[in-house]
């Protein structure tokens, strides 16, 4: 589905991503962890094409993506959801997904309305389609966010740390929600600070430092390993 080799960012003479490379299958989800400036948020931007990159490719199902603008590259299947969603105030759930999936891929009637319902039964917010976004408390904000990158109809979904603000019994919803998310035509990339919820959703982690990778495999070796502790001291305890 994804395939990322060699990916490489400078800004000025820093180094932020340097030689990442990974694929996500379909039905994967790769958890992606590292301290702070670790580069997880630049990868993102260089997957998302809001940034350039300086070297490397992106493919998707095989297609060189590496240089499509922000907006083909939504319509080519690339989805990403942020960490402080901000809805329209007077907007419904659902006139954001319609929004959404007409931008995505240029959907119309029934198609448009099928993936709209879709994306609101996929995160729970079937019957809070009418409620506007200034009416829903920060998960179902959270949802909302989902909702709309699924309304788009990605095959890569990139989900940048989407739990910070919730309660650890929101967080356990989330991963729920997400797990839920995972289907054969879906890969998923979780950017994420809570080691046991991405360990709960991943079925890889990646850790990044330095703009580099330091290891990827299942996350019962990622969270034992001692590289992985050192850079979380302090943290640990997450794991
Ligand atoms: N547009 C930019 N111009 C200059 N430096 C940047 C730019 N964007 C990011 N950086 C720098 O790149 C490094 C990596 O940032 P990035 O946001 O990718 O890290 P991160 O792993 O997502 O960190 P965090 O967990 O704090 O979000 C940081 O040192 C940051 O200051």
């Amino acid at each position: 589905m994804l395939e990322v080799s060699d990916l490489r960012k400078s800004f000025g003479r820093l180094t932020v991503v340097d030689g990442v490379s990974t694929t996500v299958a379909g039905g994967e989800c790769l958890g992606v962890m590292g301290p702070n400036g670790a580069g997880k948020s630049t990868l993102f931007d260089l997957l998302a094409g809001a940034t350039p990159v300086d070297g490397g490719t992106i493919r998707l199902d095989g297609r060189d993506v590496t240089g499509l603008p922000p907006e083909i590259r939504v319509q080519a299947g690339i989805a990403r959801a942020f960490q402080i969603p901000k809805p329209f105030p007077t907007l419904s759930v659902r006139e954001h997904l319609v929004l959404a999936a007409s931008a995505g891929q240029g959907l119309r009637g029934a198609a448009l309305a099928g993936q709209v319902d879709e994306a609101l039964e996929r995160t729970g917010l079937g019957d809070k389609a009418g409620r506007t976004g200034r009416e829903l408390r920060l998960l179902d904000r959270k949802r909302l966010e989902l909702a709309k990158a699924l309304a788009s109809g990605p095959r890569v979904l990139l989900l940048d740390e989407i739990s910070g603000g919730l309660t650890e019994h929101e967080v356990h919803a989330l991963v729920d929600l997400i797990r839920g998310l995972k289907s054969p035509g879906l890969a998923i990339l979780w950017i994420e600070h809570i080691a046991h919820a991405l360990k709960a959703a991943s079925d890889r982690i990646l850790m990044l430092h330095l703009g580099r990778k330091v290891i990827e495999d299942i996350p019962d070796t990622v969270t034992r390993d001692p590289r992985v502790r050192e850079l979380y001291l302090g943290q640990a305890h997450h794991a």
